[in-house]
C-alpha cells in the first residue's frame, strides 16, 4: 500500500492556478492527471502519477482499504487499443484544502525536483492534452442508428437477447477559446449531484464527463453500493419527479438490471442486502428509474465484496445488455464504433482515504480532440423499442455533456 504523506504547499498562486500549473506539470511532461469532483461534493481533487508505466493496470482495482491509492480509468472492453488505467496517486491535491499537497514516497523524493519545475512553468493558456492515438470513431446518422435499433429489436425478438444497448458517437467542433478546465468547472456547476470528471492519458487521450450512475463504491461507513439505473425520460418544466409515470418498456428495462445485480449477489452467495425502488431520479434534464442496493460489510463475512462485485458487474445490462454476452456479441457486429472508454468506469480508489471506493460509469461524456469533441450516447433496447424515439433518447442524452459546447 502507498500511503501518502501530507506537506505544506502555498505557492504565491490563486487558488484555480495552482490546479492549471499541476495540470501542466502533468501534461507538459507526458504524464497522466485526473480530475474529479464528487456527487453534491464542494469541491474538486485531482490525482498525477509519474510514472507513465505503472499507470497501465491489467486487472480492474482491488476495492481494499491495502490496495494501492489511485484513481481507476477503465474502457468498456479492454483491449489493446483501449488499456485499462489505474492512476497511482503520486500527488494528491484536494481544492478543499489548498494550502497542502499529498505525496507518495516516490515524488516526496522528488520534491525539489518538482517545486522548481512547478515554478518554472509559464501559464500557457493552451495546454498540452494527452490525444487518443486511435481515429475518430465512425459516427451514425440517422438512418444509420435506426437501423441499429431495428437489427437490436430484431435480436430480442429472435431470443438472441433478452435486452441490448445500442449507442453511438457524434463529433463537434470545440468552440473557439475552448478550455477543458473551464468546461470541467462548468460540468460541475451545471451538475451539482453527478461526478464530474476530466482525465488525460497517454495512449487514452482526454475525456470529460458528468455521469448520474454508480458501478460499485464503499463508503466511509463501510457499505457496499452499486445501483440500477435504467428508464429514461425528460424532465420537463413543471412535471415534479416524484410523479413521473414510466413506460411498461422504462420498467421492464429498468428491472433487468435490477435483476442482473440480485444475480450478481447470489454468484457470491450473499443474501444480506438492502434494496430500496426503484424510484425517479434527476440527472440533468432527464429523468432516470433507480434502484439503490446496500450492504453492510462489518456484518457479512465477505471481506472482499467490492472487488469481487465490481469484476462482476461491469459491464452491467444498463450499458451492454442481457444476457451480458450474447448483448456483447450483438454490439461488436452491429455497432459501428469503438465505444473506447464511453460506457466503461473511472473513478477514486483508497484516495485519499483508505478503504473509500467510489467508482461511476462513464456516462454522459466526451472525448477531447485539438479541433473537435466525440460525444457518445446510447439506449436501452426491449421488445418495445421504436427506432425514431431511440433516436430521440440518444439526442436528449448527448445535451447533458453537449451543453458545455455551446
Ligand atoms: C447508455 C446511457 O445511459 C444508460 C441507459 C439508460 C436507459 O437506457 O434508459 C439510462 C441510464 C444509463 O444507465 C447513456 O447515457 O449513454
Amino acid at each position: 500500500m502507498s500511503s501518502l504523506q501530507r506537506i505544506s504547499w502555498q505557492p504565491q498562486l490563486p487558488v484555480p492556478d495552482r490546479l492549471r500549473r499541476l495540470v501542466a506539470l502533468a501534461l507538459t511532461s507526458g504524464r497522466p492527471v485526473a480530475l474529479w469532483r464528487l456527487p453534491n461534493a464542494e469541491h474538486a481533487r485531482l490525482c498525477l502519477c509519474l510514472n507513465v508505466d505503472s499507470a497501465f493496470a491489467g486487472l480492474p482495482p482491488a476495492l481494499e482499504p491495502t490496495a494501492p491509492a489511485g484513481f481507476a480509468f477503465f474502457p468498456f472492453r479492454d483491449s489493446d487499443h483501449n488499456p485499462p488505467l489505474f492512476l497511482p496517486a503520486d500527488l494528491f491535491f484536494d481544492l478543499a484544502r489548498p494550502e497542502e499537497i499529498q505525496v507518495s514516497a516516490a515524488a516526496a523524493a522528488r520534491l525539489p525536483e518538482l517545486r522548481q519545475r512547478f515554478a518554472a512553468l509559464a501559464d500557457a493558456e493552451a495546454l498540452p492534452w494527452h490525444v487518443s492515438r486511435q481515429p475518430v470513431p465512425a459516427t451514425a446518422t440517422r438512418e444509420e442508428y435506426e437501423a441499429l435499433v431495428a437489427a437490436g429489436v430484431a435480436a430480442i425478438e429472435t431470443g438472441t437477447v433478452r435486452k441490448v444497448v445500442s449507442s453511438r458517437a457524434v463529433r463537434q467542433p470545440l468552440p473557439a477559446g475552448f478550455d477543458a478546465l473551464s468546461a470541467f468547472e462548468d460540468l460541475q456547476t451545471r451538475y451539482p449531484n453527478a461526478f464530474v470528471s476530466l482525465v488525460s492519458a497517454p495512449g487514452v487521450g482526454t475525456w470529460l464527463g458528468a455521469t448520474p450512475e454508480v458501478l460499485a463504491e464503499v463508503d466511509e461507513h463501510h457499505v457496499f453500493r452499486t445501483m440500477a439505473l435504467a428508464g429514461t425520460q425528460p424532465l420537463l418544466p413543471g412535471m415534479k419527479p416524484a410523479t413521473a409515470r414510466w413506460a411498461g418498456k422504462d420498467l421492464e428495462e429498468h428491472a433487468m438490471v435490477a435483476r442482473y445485480i440480485v444475480n450478481c449477489f447470489k454468484q457470491l452467495r450473499l443474501r444480506e442486502y438492502d434494496e430500496q425502488g426503484p424510484r425517479t431520479v434527476t440527472a440533468g434534464q432527464l429523468l432516470h428509474l433507480r434502484t439503490d442496493f446496500a450492504v453492510q460489510l462489518n456484518e457479512v463475512p465477505f471481506p472482499t465484496l467490492g472487488t469481487d462485485m465490481l469484476r462482476l458487474l461491469h459491464p452491467t445490462p444498463a450499458v451492454a445488455g442481457m444476457p451480458k454476452q450474447p448483448a456483447l456479441d450483438f454490439l461488436r457486429h452491429h455497432e459501428g464504433y469503438d465505444r473506447a472508454y464511453y460506457a466503461g468506469f473511472l473513478g477514486p480508489v483508497n484516495l485519499p482515504d483508505a478503504g473509500v471506493a467510489r467508482l461511476y460509469v462513464n456516462l454522459r461524456c466526451l472525448q477531447l480532440r485539438p479541433q473537435e469533441a466525440i460525444l457518445y450516447a446510447g439506449t436501452g433496447l426491449t421488445i418495445d423499442s421504436e427506432p425514431a424515439r431511440e433516436w430521440q433518447e440518444t439526442e436528449l442524452k448527448l445535451r447533458t455533456i453537449g451543453a458545455i459546447l455551446a
